[in-house]
């Protein structure tokens, strides 16, 4: 019979720690995230889905030996780089941990069966493995072997669900063994609607029918969820993972900050990679002229606050909280760019008077 693992999924010296973070923060926004990482030994991934599993009573519902779920998601975890700045398994526990908090929405509650709960789980979880460092079209414009496999294609969501996928077929890594052969297909087929779901290039449609929900649903008179048919329901569940992945903005500005350090650095490393082949380097990633709080009042004017508004909207008043601190967030990072420019100026204005005095 297979070992039982220890109490947190992962072996670590801090394990007392780390089930306080977890009895007082696993079910709110904004947990640390990097402490978790920390006290699971760097395994955030693992310790992070099992609790989730546990506090959901999933491995009893589904079936699922303890050894098998650690089995499975500490393949996942080494299978994010660990020498990502940003896509690596803190990103994958912090999205996974940020649905989790999500899915208790109260207007939430009785919408989705366990099946759907866990299909998003497991969708967060999975959604960046295996990521290289580098976007879409860095792959595309460098006809990188995963361009050349996905046909230029959402390249790199189609290779995070078929990494997923094949390694459910390791030994002892088979979580969903126990499902009927109808809730396995039907698991699979919501994964990779979520996960197809969090290429970038999919977000104005995905925003656009997200608004057109909420209005229906105002004018049904503001109801609970009515969501009779799959692609209403899959709808919200992609738009719901796709928060989770824009969620940096609107998480507590020290949390905030250390994901904004990250992305810039994995996005300058894209940049420096373009300039040594000749490549135009994609905005925002030369570490030369980047103006990063700029980026950050930019990406959450056109695309965080506009679709967690619609978020908020929906599952209405239970995200006005994550819209308010997104909002704070954002004259935070307005404020910093604007002190920024002036110093620039001055700079400049210094730099030509002593050229007028020489
Ligand atoms: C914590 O901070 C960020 C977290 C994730 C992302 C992510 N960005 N993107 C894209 C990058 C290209 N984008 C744009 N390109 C040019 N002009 C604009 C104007 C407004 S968005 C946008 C759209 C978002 C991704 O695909 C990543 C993978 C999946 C989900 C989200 C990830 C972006 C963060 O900070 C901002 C940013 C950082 C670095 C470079 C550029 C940007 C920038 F401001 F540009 F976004
Ligand atoms: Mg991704
Ligand atoms: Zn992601």
């Amino acid at each position: 019979e297979a070992p039982i693992p220890p109490r947190l999924g992962v072996e670590t010296p801090h394990a007392d720690e780390l089930s306080v973070l977890f009895n007082e923060s696993l079910d709110k926004w904004g947990i640390d995230i990097f402490r978790v990482d920390q006290l699971s030994n760097q395994h955030p991934l693992v310790t992070v889905v099992f609790s989730i599993f546990e506090k959901r009573d999933f491995l009893s519902k589904f079936r699922i030996h303890p050894s098998t779920l650690v089995n499975y998601f500490t393949g996942i975890e080494e299978h994010y780089k660990k020498d990502n700045p940003y896509h690596n398994a803190v990103h994958a526990a912090d999205v996974t941990q940020s649905t989790h908090v999500l899915l208790n929405a109260a207007s939430l509650v009785n919408v989705f069966s366990d099946l759907e709960i866990l299909a998003s789980i497991f969708a967060c979880a999975i959604h960046d493995v295996n990521h290289p460092g580098v976007t879409n079209q860095f792959l595309i414009n460098t006809e990188n072997e995963l361009a050349i496999m996905y046909n230029d294609m959402s390249v790199l969501e189609n290779h995070h669900c078929a990494v997923a996928f094949k390694l459910l077929q390791e030994p002892n890594c088979n979580i969903l063994k126990h499902l009927d052969d109808s809730q396995r297909k039907q698991l699979r087929k919501m994964v990779i609607d979520m996960v197809l779901a969090t290429d970038m290039s999919k977000h104005m449609s995905l925003l656009a029918d997200l608004k057109t929900m909420v209005e229906t649903k105002k004018v049904a008179g503001g109801c609970l969820l009515k969501l009779d048919n799959y692609s209403e329901k899959m709808q919200i569940m992609q738009n719901m993972v796709h928060c989770a992945d824009l969620s940096n903005p609107a998480k507590p500005l020290p949390l905030s900050t250390q994901w904004v350090t990250r992305v810039m650095e994995e996005f300058f490393n894209q940049g420096d990679r373009e300039k040594a082949l000749g490549l135009p380097v994609s905005p925002m990633c030369c570490r030369e002229t980047a103006n990063i709080e700029k980026s950050q009042v930019s990406f959450i004017d056109f695309i965080v606050h506009p679709l967690w508004e619609a978020w908020t909207e929906l599952v209405h008043p239970d995200a006005e909280h994550i819209l308010s601190t997104l909002e704070q967030n954002r004259d935070h990072y307005s404020e910093l760019s604007a002190t920024r420019e002036a110093e620039e100026q001055q700079q400049q204005q210094q730099q030509q008077q002593q050229k007028q005095q020489a």
